[in-house]
């Protein structure tokens, strides 16, 4: 899959570090699909955030970026979705882990509680970090509900 590519989501509270972002990852060749919100008027994250999880489902694209004032709504809503790994990153060393342990696809940001350049240092590390695979590929492997036995007491 091309890896230039990447979605966006946000609801209101996210907007305006959303665009930044939008504006920032295309400067450095990033192919951008926004699926809004396009204002800071109130919205509903589930509105935006599915979207954006189903487009990654299909395999449109391989990788997101979702906001959100705490970055809790969204990845609630992002995580009820089986292909997708949403992982609340609000410093770079979290979204490295996202990244090497947990094959996160989503990084989800708290735009309330971040700044831009903080913003651009976790979603640059997001993007350039590799999964390590191993051990952590056969946790990832036991996340889906489909695959859990309850372990014998
Ligand atoms: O869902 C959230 C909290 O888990 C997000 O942070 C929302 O952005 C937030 O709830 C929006 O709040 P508002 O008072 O409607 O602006």
């Amino acid at each position: 899959m091309d890896n230039n590519k990447l979605g966006i989501a946000c609801d209101h509270a996210g907007y305006e570090l959303k665009e930044f972002l939008v504006g920032y990852l295309g400067s450095k060749g990033y192919d951008v699909y926004d699926f809004g919100t396009n204002s800071p008027e109130s919205v509903d994250y589930p509105d935006y955030a599915h979207p954006l999880a189903n487009a990654i489902e299909k395999g449109e694209l391989p990788r997101g970026i979702a906001l959100c004032g705490s970055a809790n709504g969204i990845t609630i809503t992002l995580n009820k979705h089986q292909g997708i790994r949403a992982a609340i990153c609000w410093e770079p060393e979290i979204a490295e882990l996202a990244r090497k342990h947990n094959d996160a696809n989503i990084c989800s940001l708290p735009a309330r509680f971040i700044d831009n350049d903080t913003a651009v240092k976790i979603v640059e590390t997001f993007l350039n970090t590799d999964f390590e695979g191993g051990r952590h590929q056969r946790r990832i492997d036991k996340i889906p509900l489909c695959a859990c036995t309850a372990p014998e007491q």
